[in-house]
């Protein structure tokens, strides 16, 4: 029964497309449903239109076949099921999610809902949002008994959303009936069970060696805060440890070293430890604002959060008096800039504090050649080129004559460059690190000053003047 089972998935973004193949690479048939037509016909074609570690090739596996792209909802519904909303679920105007999109798709569900169906909450929701789906469904002559509503969060990472989707630490199922909770196991019992991964075919590198995730049943208000606190959390962690890395510029300590003593208390973790220049992407912001709002309504103070919001805003102006700091003056500066996506492996832009920081460079007089290994194009159409910005062919392009290089993402291929071409084709050697992907004293050996994040700077003598490679 769980091989064949008919799934339905609303939206075929980022999370709507991930969970249509995995589900399809699990067993089930699919139909992802998406109203923008242009998306579905590239998803027909095999264009994924999104850069994503496995998706293509799962995409071309089970598109057409185990995954069907169709704009009719109606027709998915009444074939489905299980429904999967997956729309987006954007910030608005108050910090409050618009849940616009998912109250749409429940409109259409319940007009054309012909037998008993389990509607999931793959979108990340407020608590009650679950009730109100309830309550458009029954306003729409729904009766009580076609239906249950059951939340169903996404904890998949861009940039290993494959590998999250079908490798979870958890799986988590809010239902208040068991009859829901019941067809919510089947569709995850090929993991939960450990039989898919017993299947030869499985993708290199993703699910090899997997312990089966563990199956955690809630009430559907757990499930929905369970999403909001588990990414809370996260983006504290983050904060936390980026107002350490501030507190260890001032005394000279070396963050990294801290992070890995507060990391090895089990209690602790070392994950999400790292500092940078502030988390972005389409979760983090938008969740953080969405819980603090959540608080807010109900009543109660969690203060706390508008802090974690706070120092990831500081974050960025702190890297940008970092530049200051090295280059004393920015108007007229030229500067190369490695990253424009929130997060390596990604093409996605959405917050990122990349754009953010050339934005910022861009209005303090600076001229700015920007490379990213694959989210030039997304930026190009909300921050065309310009006399003062240019868009590179590479690294090293970006770094051509530039006073400055700074790396804003950690994509891996920034990680390895090649540092005496870097340094000939920088016109001063000077790298602000905002990922802290070099270790300070290989670039001091290679004649770079060297600001990174919550560790010592590296300035070698005479640090302005082009000095000759030592390697
Ligand atoms: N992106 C992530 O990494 C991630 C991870 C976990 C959870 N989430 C959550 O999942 C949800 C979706 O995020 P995303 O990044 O995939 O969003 P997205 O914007 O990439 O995709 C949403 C899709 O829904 C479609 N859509 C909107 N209204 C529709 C309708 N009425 N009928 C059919 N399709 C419709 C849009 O055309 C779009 O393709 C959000 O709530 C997000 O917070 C995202
Ligand atoms: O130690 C760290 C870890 C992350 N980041 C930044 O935090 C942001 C988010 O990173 P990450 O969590 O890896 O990416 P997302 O794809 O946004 O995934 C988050 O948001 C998703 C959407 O809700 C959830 O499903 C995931 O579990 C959650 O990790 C990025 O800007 C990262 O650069 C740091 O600065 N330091």
């Amino acid at each position: 029964m769980a091989k064949d089972m008919q799934i339905a998935v609303v939206g075929s973004g980022y999370v709507g497309l991930v969970a249509a193949v995995c589900f399809a690479e699990m067993g089930h048939d699919v139909i992802c449903v998406d109203n923008d037509e242009r998306k579905v016909a590239a998803l027909q074609g095999g264009d994924t239109l999104i850069h994503e570690d496995h998706l293509p090739e799962l995409l071309n596996r089970y598109r057409n076949t185990k995954v069907r792209f169709m704009t009719d909802l109606a027709e998915a519904t009444r074939e489905s099921q299980a429904i999967f909303i997956a729309v987006g679920t954007p910030q608005s105007e108050t910090g409050d999610a618009d849940l616009s999109y998912v109250e749409a798709v429940a409109c259409e569900i319940a007009r054309s809902i012909n037998s008993y169906k389990v509607i999931v909450e793959k979108s990340t929701v407020p608590v009650y949002t679950n009730e109100w789906i309830r309550k458009v469904m029954e306003r729409n002559g729904v009766a009580r008994d076609l239906f249950d509503v059951v939340s169903n969060p996404e904890f998949l990472r861009e940039g290993s959303a494959v590998s999250d989707f079908l490798h979870p630490d958890r799986i988590v199922v809010g239902s208040d009936t068991a009859r829901a909770a019941a067809v919510l196991a089947e569709v995850y019992a090929p993991l939960t069970t450990g039989a898919y991964y017993t299947n030869a075919n499985l993708i290199p590198g993703v699910c090899s060696v997997a312990a089966p995730p563990v199956l955690l049943n809630t009430s559907t208000k757990s499930a929905e805060i369970i999403k909001h606190a588990s990414n809370a959390f996260l983006a504290l962690k983050i904060s936390f440890i980026n107002a350490v890395s501030n507190l260890c510029e001032a005394t000279d300590a070396n963050v990294e070293q801290v992070a890995r003593g507060m990391g090895l208390d089990s209690r602790i973790g070392p994950k999400f430890l790292r500092p940078g220049i502030g988390y972005g992407g389409s979760c983090f912001p938008k969740d953080v604002a969405a819980f603090r709002s959540v608080a807010e309504q109900l009543g109660i103070d969690f203060s706390l959060l508008t802090e974690v919001e706070k120092i990831n805003e500081s974050q960025k102006k702190r890297f940008l008096s970092k530049v200051r700091s090295a280059l004393w003056t920015l108007r007229g500066k030229r500067i190369g800039v490695l990253g424009l996506a929130f997060k390596g492996e990604t093409d996605d832009i959405r917050e990122s504090p990349a754009i953010d920081l050339v934005e910022m460079l861009l209005a303090e007089g600076c001229s700015v050649a920007a490379y990213d290994p694959a989210a030039i194009k997304r930026t190009e159409e909300i921050m065309p080129a310009s006399t003062t910005l240019r868009y590179a062919s590479s690294s090293y392009d970006a770094a051509q004559d530039a006073d400055a290089l700074l790396i804003l993402t950690d994509w891996q291929e920034f990680a390895t460059l090649d540092l005496t071409e870097m340094h000939k084709a920088l016109r001063y050697p000077i790298v602000i690190d905002g990922r802290n992907l070099y270790d300070p004293s290989v670039m001091l050996q290679h004649g770079f000053t060297y600001l990174s994040v919550g560790r010592p700077a590296a300035h070698p003598i005479h640090n302005l003047r082009r000095q000759p490679v030592t390697s």
